[in-house]
Parts: C-alpha cells; sequence; structure tokens
C-alpha cells in the first residue's frame, strides 16, 4: 500500500529528528515540506507570530482546531507554562493517527490531548466531557468554511471570556472572507491582521487575531 505523505513528513522526523526535543521535530518538518514536499503545516513564519500570540495569552488551557500532523500542536504545547494543556481536533483520523506518533515523539503528550471527530461536534462537549471552564487561546486551522460557525459556537457554548485570544491561518490563502467581515463587524472582537507567507511558499497570506470582549 503506498504510504501517504504525511506518514513520508513522520517517518523523516522519526529518523532525523532528536526525539524529546520540540524545536528540532518542527526545523524537520519544516525542512522535509520546503526541500522535498509541500504540506500545509503552519510553517516557520506564520509560526513566530503563533508564538508571540501564545506568549501573549499564556494560557492554562488553549484549543487548536486542526491538528493535521501535529507540527503546530507541538509548536504551541512547548511554550506552555506548567499545569497548562493543548486540547487539538482532528477530524481526519489518518492525520490524527500521524499526529499521535508526531507529539509522543516530541515529547509534548503530557501537555497534549488529540480528540477526533468534527469540531461542531466536539466544542459542545468540552466543557463536561473535558472539564473546560473557558479558552484562554484558540488556533484555527481547520477547514476556512467552519472558523466562523465554530467561533460562533464557542461564544454559546460559553468557552470564551474577557480576553480570550483566537488567531486564524489562511486569512488571504485559501481565504477566510466571511470569518474575517464576521470578527471586524463584531463588537465583540478586537481584530488585528498580521500578513505573512503562505507555508512555504512566496504567495502572500495573513493571521488574523481576534480578542474576545466578552
Ligand atoms: C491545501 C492548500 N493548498 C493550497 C494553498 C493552501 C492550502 C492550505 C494551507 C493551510 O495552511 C491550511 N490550513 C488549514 N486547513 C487547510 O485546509 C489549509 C489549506
Ligand atoms: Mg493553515
Amino acid at each position: 500500500m503506498n504510504q501517504s505523505k504525511e506518514q513520508r513528513i513522520l517517518n523523516f522526523v522519526l529518523q532525523n529528528a532528536v526525539r524529546g526535543d520540540p524545536c528540532s521535530v518542527m526545523d524537520t518538518i519544516d525542512k522535509y515540506c520546503s526541500q522535498k514536499e509541500w504540506a500545509m503545516n503552519v510553517g516557520n513564519e506564520k509560526g513566530l507570530i503563533l508564538d508571540k500570540t501564545v506568549e501573549e495569552a499564556n494560557p492554562s488551557v488553549a484549543l487548536e482546531l486542526g491538528t493535521y500532523c501535529g507540527y503546530s500542536a507541538v509548536r504551541i504545547s512547548r511554550l506552555l507554562k506548567a499545569g497548562a494543556r493543548l486540547l487539538t481536533v482532528e477530524f481526519n483520523p489518518e492525520f490524527a493517527a500521524i499526529a499521535k506518533q508526531m507529539i509522543e515523539f516530541a515529547g509534548v503528550q503530557d501537555k497534549v490531548k488529540l480528540l477526533e471527530g468534527p469540531s461542531e461536534e466536539i466544542i459542545p462537549q468540552l466543557k463536561k466531557k473535558y472539564e473546560v471552564d473557558t479558552l484562554d487561546f484558540v488556533f484555527l486551522d481547520h477547514w476556512k468554511d467552519r472558523y466562523t460557525p465554530d467561533t460562533i459556537l464557542l461564544q454559546e457554548c460559553n468557552l470564551l471570556r474577557k480576553g480570550s485570544i483566537l488567531l486564524a491561518d489562511n486569512i488571504i490563502f485559501p481565504g477566510a472572507p466571511d470569518f474575517l467581515n464576521y470578527v471586524r463587524k463584531s463588537p465583540h472582537f478586537k481584530c488585528t491582521n498580521y500578513p505573512s507567507h503562505l507555508e512555504y511558499m512566496q504567495v502572500e497570506d495573513a493571521m488574523e487575531k481576534a480578542v474576545f470582549l466578552g
């Protein structure tokens, strides 16, 4: 059976990165995906914007929508303070299986809980099933058409508090125009745009930060 691209990325990490070293795992994925096969990891340029936003939020509880191979789960969790945790949601079972191994190899498994399934089903379970009170940070990097409904769902489930920070990837490419409209027009969010580039390409992209005002 032919290996998937995601399996090839994982194998390259297992053979070339340093076990237990998140930065080594990130750098090795970036090396593979910039030199061998493009893949939709947030990458190092937008990754630095992600880092700064996570440091600003300094979250006790963070949520990621769209795990993929686990690159940003490793990237986010390496910055979390002792006792803090990241919940990451992945719909695709093959991706989830790769991400689980990537997270364990990086040694961040104690900080990361990987939840497999559709975001619209998992978000309403966060309070009771996953003992979440409110979310301090949310990284939206799943499917552009889910950014707006999931942001509304987070509010309906009372998962946001005054100061909760949302960061959305791919604002320009593939683009999330309805999300941009929604948060920028809403009196409940204070928005900031961060121009950047699509991972591993010279194509323009951007991230949008939206701070919940309560
Ligand atoms: C796949 C793709 N092809 C060409 C251009 C951009 C993309 C692309 C890039 C990303 O960072 C993505 N992040 C989350 N979810 C996505 O679907 C996604 C798609
Ligand atoms: Mg993305």
